[in-house]
């Protein structure tokens, strides 16, 4: 249940003593389907606090969107390569705190620049360094000096509230109470915050319309929606913590966050399935107790996580459709797919200074459109290792829905693949001139491989917001109406990113060890 629906009911359905009333014969505490880093993250915080945990992955290997694949010699990542959340201090560190919390460490190599823009009028990085980072935006925007102190001053404000209380379940009112008793300044911050969106705050400080047109983009590089759309309070995660704790590559590839999380789970006894599909989430007298594969194996636990998407916990394993999650869809639609290319190159083609992450658009009335905005990342400019010796790669995707991909025949898939990847290389010669011949080895995923791959809804990148907002006072939680059944993951409260969905697995464990009187 999210804020907004909690102002709306006097009562949650799955109320704080609802232990399990029907047959309690089971084998597991709490079944966990899909291994994406949110499940992984509920399911390691859970075996951490002594549960009997079991994992269900469809595909062969973990992480799901954050997994890998190896080609050729090459360490790909599925999805970007720009991770938060692995910073040593605070608390907003949450993947080095999930890993930790299973006596799991992973070798971190510090980005020294989060990003840099490509675009039509401006050319700018954002280097680790804060300071820099506002010197870079004086030079262009030497009219806005104050105006930009004072916005991302706000989102410092919004960061350091995050960063001195322990994050953990908004649904447990005993944290909630605490929190405010110990932290009533970052409480009541946090608070007057959840129902803004950045676009409010920076206009109340920029006037220079390129200089907020530059922040909409800073917004639509990891929420894919403008500032006017973006929460504030995951602005103020994003546009502080890549100064603070850093953007950080995990040594050997993004994958090895979630081959972490499995060694942590099976060394505190938790057990993960692969090839495990869950096609029906099992419920006795309308609360979840189980799940079928599409083998028909049936396990039973008391309780069930879900880190599928909130479309297909209800509309895939779950026939039924409550009321929450009917507003919930009202509210929030699936953000498109991507075109996603992945190439192995000549290591000369990338000049030895470039840095690893880079966006790129000619036209600003394209940033929303399906191809406008194009992500790259080199992660073998942090980690050599990733390719074969003399050679690097490119990880270069752009928006796209799934209507642009279906009801092709095999052969017209295949040839509008070759010609999409084509123009996106072509686009990419403006900042890797000579690319096109330097190319040794290239996938093509389409929002087809990623709905295949990942079993994500259309193979979306995420939930958005339907229209306008208040913030994230309409993001759902990890309950949800169906007593025993809770969500984790990208469509629950604060949304996408990895960081965020770590977040989400903190919480969810936190309120289901409490619900089972767990410590
Ligand atoms: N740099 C970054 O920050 C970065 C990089 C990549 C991905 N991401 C983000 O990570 C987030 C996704 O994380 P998540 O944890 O919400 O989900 P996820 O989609 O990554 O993981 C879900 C897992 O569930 C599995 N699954 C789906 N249906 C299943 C079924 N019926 N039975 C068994 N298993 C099933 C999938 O195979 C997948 O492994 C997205 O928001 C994405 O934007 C961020
Ligand atoms: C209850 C009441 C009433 C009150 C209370 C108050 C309070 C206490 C509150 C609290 C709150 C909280 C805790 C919150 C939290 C939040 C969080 C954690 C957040 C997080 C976030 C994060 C994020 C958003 C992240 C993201 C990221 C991303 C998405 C990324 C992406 C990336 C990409 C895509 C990249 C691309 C690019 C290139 C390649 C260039």
């Amino acid at each position: 249940m999210s804020l907004l629906d909690a102002t709306q009911r006097s009562q949650t359905p799955q109320g704080e003593a609802s232990d399990c009333n029907v047959d309690c014969n089971v084998d597991y505490d709490v079944i966990v389907i899909g291994a994406g880093i949110g499940g992984l993250v509920a399911a390691t915080q859970l075996v951490a606090r002594g549960a009997r945990v079991l994992v269900l992955e469809r595909y062969l290997i973990p992480g799901g969107s954050a997994g890998g694949f190896a080609r050729s010699g090459y360490q790909f990542d599925v999805g970007a390569s720009m991770i938060f959340g692995f910073g040593q201090q605070g608390t907003t560190n949450l993947l080095t705190r999930a890993l930790a919390a299973v006596g799991q460490s992973l070798e971190t190599i510090p980005d020294p620049v989060q990003v840099s823009y490509h675009l039509p009028d401006l050319d700018i990085s954002v280097p680790r360094n804060y300071e820099n980072f506002l010197q870079e935006l004086d030079q262009r925007f030497p009219q806005e000096q104050a105006g930009i102190r004072r916005f991302y001053g706000t989102c410092w404000r919004i960061f350091r509230a995050l960063n001195t209380i322990d994050l953990r379940s908004l649904e447990e009112m005993r944290y909630v109470a605490r929190s405010f008793l110990q932290h009533p300044q970052a409480c009541l911050r946090l608070a007057r915050y959840l129902p803004v969106n950045v676009g409010e705050v920076a206009r109340q400080h920029i006037r220079d319309p390129r200089l907020l047109r530059f922040i909409d983009m800073e917004c639509y590089s990891w929420s894919v929606m403008p500032a006017s759309h973006t929460p504030m309070i995951n602005a103020g995660m994003v546009f502080s913590d890549r100064h603070y704790g850093g953007v950080n590559y995990p040594k050997g590839g993004v994958a090895k966050i979630a081959e972490a999380l499995v060694k942590g789970l099976q060394q505190h006894g938790g057990q993960i399935h692969y090839r495990a599909r869950v096609t029906e989430v099992l419920t006795q007298q309308g609360r979840a107790v189980g799940v079928r594969l599409s083998d028909n194996r049936a396990f039973y636990a008391r309780r069930i996580i879900s880190n599928c998407t909130r479309w297909q916990t209800f509309g895939d394993l779950l026939s039924v459709l409550p009321a929450q999650e009917q507003r919930w869809q009202q509210r929030y639609r699936a953000s498109p797919s991507f075109l996603s290319l992945h190439l192995g190159v000549q290591a000369e083609v990338v000049p030895a200074e470039m840095t690893c992450h880079h966006i790129l658009l000619e036209d600003w009335t394209e940033m929303e459109r399906p191809g406008g905005t194009v992500f790259v990342s080199i992660p073998t400019q942090l980690d050599p290792h990733l390719a074969p010796s003399g050679r690097q790669i490119i990880h270069a995707f752009t928006p796209s829905w799934i209507s642009e991909w279906q009801g092709l025949a095999p052969t017209a898939y295949k040839r509008k693949k070759f010609v999409m990847a084509r123009a996106l290389v072509q686009r990419l010669e403006r900042i890797l001139p000579g690319l096109t011949p330097a190319i040794e080895h290239q996938e093509v995923g389409t929002p087809r491989t990623h709905r295949r791959f990942l079993g994500r809804q259309d193979g979306t990148y995420g939930p958005i917001p339907a229209r306008q907002l208040r913030g994230l006072l309409g993001m759902p939680f990890n309950r949800t109406a169906v007593p025993g059944l809770y969500v984790v993951g990208d469509s629950t409260f604060p949304g996408q990113g990895l960081n965020a969905v770590a977040f989400s697995g903190f919480a969810c464990a936190h309120r289901v060890a409490t619900d089972l009187g767990l410590r």
